[in-house]
């Protein structure tokens, strides 16, 4: 690595040191030495790449995939339906998590310039780290910064304390499909792995304490989840919170494997005897057994941002939008100015508040960027709103048979320009980017009519939205 020669156990002194070595902690290591002589070292205590490459984004995307062309292929006239392969779908996924192998993502790190330490790190002093692995103990000395991106793990509430159920490591790496599944939560994770669980086989209950799904998002998108979930067999309990979860001898078997004998859970609507369980309760920042009180801080410290200025954090672990591409991001700009500050550069231009974008993987799948009308309304911004059906365009009805799902746009009435859009339909994901690219461009709408979307494709949902505005939105605002 250019700039450190050591033997393996020596301590070190680097510019800059990356605590967890997932997608975001590499996008950070990588911006804060770019095309310098500064050095980094990632310390990752597992998998370089982190939850997205092996338990989370790639192998529950390469399991909901063939979903999504099995389903296509039975909804389009001339097209026989294809054959589903659960084995194959399995191999698939073991294709996409390199089968729990990170050696490609080591030869990035190492081509990119980044020196990666395997261990557990803790902070044990100012800009001070020991990495603890299971053969010795060395301390890695930061120059300029410390930057912690231990991401996140999942939140398990103490009904399920000792029943071994599964959390989303153990869906996305499933081995042996559950004949009954119940799910909790009704949120992202719950909906796509009820998808992609009840593809593979599973029936599949889902246990919501809420009335409706994936709240945060227009009310469309859960109820267009929904009538997809009924539709492949997946059966939805609202109003029920479990009260009680007891198991017939719970067993560590090992990942994606069900955890031991029959689960019996109390909810308040009723109760279910399954196979396993799936809880999918939402994640918390992992921040323990980092030595943060080594240096004087609380675990409430990094979640304010009151940190030193050599210390930061970025990714789940901040307490951020826990989505990958949204850490990247933001290790990508943290980066750039550790940079910028380490060599007495100009801080690099930033865009005050972009837009996080999120596409779910569900049938049909839901995209979404920037606020939506509640959320605006929450934050006293006076909108305008149009909102079409997916299918009221060429390019939409070309997809399928049967098109569900709706597109919406939130606009602020003062200057015109987006704040908002949800996709909800068949590929739904690839239409975001348009929208976030007109919020963050803050491109008003009258100017919007001028972006000519091709015919026939499923963008000319954008001509229907935006004559679907007020009459004076055709011309320039007040700013
Ligand atoms: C089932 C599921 C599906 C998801 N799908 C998507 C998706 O489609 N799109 C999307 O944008 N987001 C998705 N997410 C969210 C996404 O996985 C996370 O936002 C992302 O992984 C966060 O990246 P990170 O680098 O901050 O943390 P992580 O990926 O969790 O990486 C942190 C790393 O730090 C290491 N580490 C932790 N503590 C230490 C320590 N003390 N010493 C050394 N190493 C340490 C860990 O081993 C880990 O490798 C999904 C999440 C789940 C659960
Ligand atoms: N495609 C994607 O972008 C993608 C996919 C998966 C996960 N993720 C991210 O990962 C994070 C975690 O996902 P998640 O679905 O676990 O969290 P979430 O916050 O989206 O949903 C949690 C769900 O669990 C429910 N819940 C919380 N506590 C509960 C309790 N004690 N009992 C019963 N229900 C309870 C909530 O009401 C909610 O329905 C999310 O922020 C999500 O954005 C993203």
């Amino acid at each position: 690595m250019p700039g450190i020669q050591e033997s393996d156990r020596q301590d070190l002194t680097v510019d800059v040191v990356v605590i967890g070595g997932g997608a975001v902690g590499e996008n950070a290591a990588q911006y804060a030495i770019e095309g310098s002589d500064l050095t980094a070292v990632i310390v990752e205590g597992h998998l370089l790449g982190g939850e997205c490459s092996y338990y989370a984004c790639m192998p529950s995307k390469a399991l909901l995939r063939p979903l999504d062309v099995a389903g296509t292929s039975a909804d389009v006239d001339g097209v026989s339906p294809a054959l589903l392969d659960h084995g194959g779908m399995l191999q698939r996924r073991d294709a996409f998590v390199s089968h729990y192998d990170d050696s490609s993502q080591v030869d990035w790190a190492e081509s990119a310039g980044i020196h990666v330490v395997r261990g557990h790190a803790r902070l044990i002093g100012e800009r001070t780290v020991r990495v603890d692995d299971d053969a010795a103990s060395r301390t890695i000395t930061a120059r300029h910064a410390v930057i912690l991106a231990t991401g996140s793990e999942a939140k398990v509430p103490a009904e399920f304390e000792g029943a071994h159920v599964w959390t989303s490591a153990d869906a996305t790496g499933v081995v042996e499909v559950p004949e009954r599944l119940a799910i909790v939560g009704g949120g992202v994770v719950a909906c796509e792995a009820a998808t992609w669980l009840a593809g593979l086989g599973a029936r599949v209950t889902l246990l919501v304490r809420g009335s409706d799904l994936l709240t945060g998002n227009e009310p469309f998108a859960g109820h267009s989840v929904l009538d997809g979930m009924k539709a492949h067999g997946v059966d939805v309990m609202f109003d029920a919170s479990v009260t009680a979860c007891r198991r017939d001898n719970p067993e560590h078997t090992g990942l994606g494997k069900i955890h031991g004998g029959t689960v019996h859970v109390e909810t308040t609507v009723g109760d279910v005897d399954v196979d396993e369980v799936l809880v999918a309760t939402g994640r918390a920042p992992r921040l323990g057994d980092l030595g943060v009180d080594a240096v004087g801080l609380t675990p409430e410290n990094i979640l304010d941002r009151d940190l030193p200025d050599w210390l930061h954090a970025v990714g789940d672990a901040s307490g951020d939008v826990p989505l990958t591409h949204w850490g990247k991001y933001r290790a990508r700009v943290l980066g750039a100015r550790i940079r910028a500050a380490a060599l007495a550069e100009p801080e690099p231009f930033v865009v005050e508040d972009p837009p996080v974008p999120q596409v779910i993987f569900t049938e049909p799948q839901v995209a979404q960027v920037g606020l939506t009308e509640a959320a605006a309304h929450e934050q006293g911004i006076d909108v305008v709103t149009a909102q079409v059906a997916y299918n009221a365009v060429a390019g939409s009805a070309l997809l399928r048979n049967d098109v569900p799902g709706q597109a919406k746009i939130v606009v602020d009435r003062e200057s015109h320009c987006l704040v908002g859009a949800t996709f909800v339909g068949p590929e739904a994901g690839e239409q975001l980017h348009a929208a976030t690219v007109a919020i963050t461009g803050q491109i008003p709408v009258h100017v919007l009519r001028h972006a000519v979307p091709s015919y026939p494709t499923v963008s000319e949902l954008w001509l229907r939205l935006l004559e679907s505005l007020p009459e004076e939105m055709r011309r320039p605002g007040t700013d």
